[in-house]
């Protein structure tokens, strides 16, 4: 059944709320908060643990990302980021030969950085073993684990892909500034809930 009319207006309604709360934040907050996360992520077991790994290349609004890639190429981990295609809900996770290999990709019309469609070298994870961990980009998120996202769906078609696959479903791991917390996020049927939210008092 089609996400139902007051469920998707709860979620747009939410949507600009944290839209709003994240525009206030400042730089230094926001630096502060994502070097704390860092530290969390290299320590936390299910990290050290995992091989391969997905993560996203941060917007501004969103936890700064670049400390925790540097770590997964020093701990010769493998990195995979999104490469989402506009207007419609597929994504995939192609493969990041090293840190500086961020300065070869291009930003798309949403100024996020990625692959180009014609970039066929990279490993797809879901075409090879699957992968082990994914760090879930959002706009808010509850202590259940209810994640609300950007209105695409990339994220929850993209795990379902993943449960398919043979290696089984990832681990997935939220990265939250503390203000994206709410007191619960309305959850659709195809919604996907995160096993694990990190945010400074977590
Ligand atoms: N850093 C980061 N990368 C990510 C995500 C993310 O949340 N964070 N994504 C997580 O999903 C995917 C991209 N998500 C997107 C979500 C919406 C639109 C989009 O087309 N937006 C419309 C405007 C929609 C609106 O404002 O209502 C547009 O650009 O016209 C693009 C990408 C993959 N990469
Ligand atoms: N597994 C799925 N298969 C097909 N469509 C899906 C799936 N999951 C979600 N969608 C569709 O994607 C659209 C947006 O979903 P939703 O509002 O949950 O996005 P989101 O989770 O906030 O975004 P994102 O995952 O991109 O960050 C909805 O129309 C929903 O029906
Ligand atoms: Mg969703």
């Amino acid at each position: 059944m089609a996400m139902a009319v007051a469920l998707r207006a709860a979620k747009r309604a939410l949507r600009g709320e944290l839209r709003q709360r994240l525009r206030a934040l400042g730089a230094a907050e926001k630096q502060r908060q994502s070097r704390l996360l860092s530290r969390k992520v290299i320590g936390h077991p299910k990290y050290q643990e995992s091989q391969r790994i997905a993560i996203f290349l941060s917007m501004p609004d969103e936890i700064q990302t670049e400390e925790i890639i540097k770590d997964i190429f020093e701990q010769g981990k493998e990195c995979f980021i999104p490469r989402y295609k506009p207007h419609s809900s597929h994504m995939d996770m192609l493969k990041l030969s090293s840190a500086e290999d961020i300065s070869s990709l291009a930003l798309t019309s949403w100024n996020i950085l990625q692959p180009s469609d014609d970039d066929s070298a990279r490993e797809e994870a879901l075409a090879g073993g699957g992968l082990d961990l994914i760090f879930m980009p959002g706009l808010g998120f509850d202590k259940k684990g209810n994640r609300l996202g950007r209105g695409k769906g990339y994220y929850d078609t993209y795990l379902d892909r993943c449960m398919k696959h043979p290696s089984g479903k990832p681990y997935t791991i939220a990265l939250a500034f503390r203000e994206q917390i709410c007191e619960s996020v309305p959850m659709a049927e195809n919604d996907v809930q995160v096993d694990e939210i990190l945010y400074e008092d977590c």
